[in-house]
């Protein structure tokens, strides 16, 4: 049997059920703790194997890092099975081993027996490892990193190894997503019985690498046992819910968008949800902005019907005619704005609210009535009461509480985007630099608009356009787009789209 595979599950659960229910998990599935310390121990290192014939690293030198918890205990199962084929291993514990408990100082034990070296001091120029493996901490981590531990992955951050966590990299908070100074930076973290949510976002889901998922032999009893917190999909399956286009359909049937922003000077952001918004299907589109800006947006892509809107009533004839508007890229927050902003509260279809958009309507949060909101780590700060700022580094409770206040579809955007909505919630699978460049959110909202215009579902548009997004960001990075601009991802999102 394969110890652990790519593919990982759809599913993800906190660190605190997985330490809660993993007793009884081996228990349905007729093994015991110590047995599964056992297989933890041995996919790590199987891993590491291959990962040593792949390079041809024979007799490779490998600095195992261990804590004090049973995360450790899996470090030296490891450490002891890597020696036994003939690497060169040594364990550098940066607790006293004599706190070690149970199953993990057995195989403390053990591996000393065999006699494997541990040694409390750094045991040797990191460079000449050529693997380095992370058993400090798992998950029973919170909080900040001591301070020794976080010098010894100072030094390793800067050494010239392959880095591998075991279970979760020391330093991620895997039910908050929270990150220490100093976190663990792995090449490839092999992850045990379920898939951790705070792994899977923000700052935390670059801390892990590429993950690995080894279910020890109980992924399914637990699985059973335990609800899922949040689906970790790539929403493959929302594809079937884009209406398949008669061949007789034509622009009055597939939906009209109206972006609203742009303001004095800002032409880009709102040109670029357009042309997103056009690119992924909308019937029309059309744009409410500054009169300055009419010529830049329209320039080079006339299909859009672009209008010079002064004043609250110059919208709202346009605002009559739509049936999907988007509110906020490049709109600013002067007058011109908070005019265009009020405006907006007749909307009766649904409305997406981005970027300035979400500024003022954190200012006055009974103006509008929002379907969906797609705020950044900033903006979903500023949507929040003040006594709620404390959640800021948990990333799934800070898309709740925006969620509860604004009763929006809630899109926190970064690196595994979380989506939040009908007591639903998504980790975006394709963990891009997705939101990484200036423009990229407002093309994100583009595509939301268009699928809606589609008659998409509302939960069901929200995270296929981060998937569409996210998979045309990969691409794009993967044709070596220099910088990933936006625009990049324009050609990426029509393949994608077919
Ligand atoms: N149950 C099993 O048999 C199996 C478990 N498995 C493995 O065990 C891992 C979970 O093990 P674990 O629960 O022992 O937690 P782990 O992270 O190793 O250490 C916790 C220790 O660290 C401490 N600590 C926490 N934060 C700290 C901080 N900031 N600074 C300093 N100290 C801090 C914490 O202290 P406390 O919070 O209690 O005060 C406690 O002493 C799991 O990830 C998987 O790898 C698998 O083998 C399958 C079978
Ligand atoms: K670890």
């Amino acid at each position: 049997m394969k110890q652990f595979s790519a593919n990982l599950p759809q599913k993800a659960y906190t660190a605190q059920q997985v330490r809660d229910n993993e007793a009884l998990a081996a228990e349905q599935s007729g093994t015991t703790l110590s047995q599964l310390m056992q297989r933890a121990g041995s996919a790590v290192a199987a891993y590491v194997q291959s990962y040593c014939q792949s390079q041809e690293l024979d007799g490779a030198y490998t600095v195992v890092l261990c804590g004090k918890g049973n995360n450790a205990g899996d470090g030296y199962i490891a450490a002891k099975l890597l020696k036994e084929v003939g690497l060169r291993v040594v364990v550098w514990s940066l607790f006293d081993p004599s706190l070690l408990k149970g199953d993990a100082q057995d195989a403390f034990k053990a591996f000393v027996d065999f006699g494997g070296d541990v040694t409390r001091k750094c045991p040797l120029d990191l460079d000449e490892a050529a693997i380095t493996i992370d058993a400090v901490f798992g998950g029973g981590f919170h909080g900040q990193l001591p301070e020794a531990v976080q010098s010894a992955f100072d030094s390793i951050e800067n050494a010239s190894t392959y880095k591998v966590s075991v279970d979760i990299p020391s330093g991620v908070n895997g039910t908050t997503s929270e990150v220490s100074d100093n976190a663990f930076q792995a090449d490839v973290t092999v992850t045990f019985i379920a898939l951790k949510q705070g792994m899977l976002t923000g700052q935390a889901r670059g801390c892990c690498g590429q993950i690995l998922f080894a279910g020890l032999g109980v992924a399914k009893a637990f699985s059973k046992l335990v609800a899922g917190t949040s689906s970790f999909s790539s929403e493959v399956q929302h594809f079937r819910s884009i209406p398949v286009r008669a061949y007789d359909s034509y622009k009055h049937q597939l939906g009209h968008v109206l972006l609203i922003g742009g303001g004095k000077g800002m032409a880009g952001a709102i040109r670029l949800a357009a042309e997103a918004c056009l690119r992924s299907g909308a019937g029309l589109v059309s744009v409410a902005t500054h009169p300055d800006n009419v010529g830049a947006v329209l320039q080079g892509r006339y299909e859009l019907m672009v209008h010079g809107v002064e004043t609250a009533p110059h919208l709202h004839a346009l605002l009559e005619k739509a049936t999907i508007v988007v509110l906020g890229p490049g709109l600013g927050l002067d007058a011109w704005a908070k005019e265009l902003f009020f405006a907006c509260s007749e909307v009766t279809c649904p409305l997406v609210i981005d970027a300035d958009g979400l500024t003022l309507l954190a200012q006055n949060p009974q103006a509008l009535k929002a379907t969906v909101v797609t705020p950044h780590l900033g903006e979903a700060k500023r949507l929040l009461d003040k006594n709620d700022v404390e959640y800021v580094h948990h990333r799934f409770e800070l898309a709740e509480k925006v969620y509860q206040t604004t009763k929006a579809i809630t899109v926190l955007k970064g690196p595994g985007t979380i989506i939040q909505g009908y007591e639903r919630r998504n980790i975006n699978r394709s963990g891009t630099p997705a939101m990484a460049s200036a423009g990229m959110g407002d093309v994100l909202s583009g595509i939301i608009a268009a699928l809606l215009a589609q008659q998409v579902p509302t939960f069901a548009a929200v995270c296929l356009a981060v998937y569409i997004h996210g998979l045309a960001a990969e691409e794009a990075a993967k044709d070596g787009a220099l910088g990933l601009v936006a625009s990049d991802l324009f050609s990426h999102i029509r393949r994608i789209l077919g």
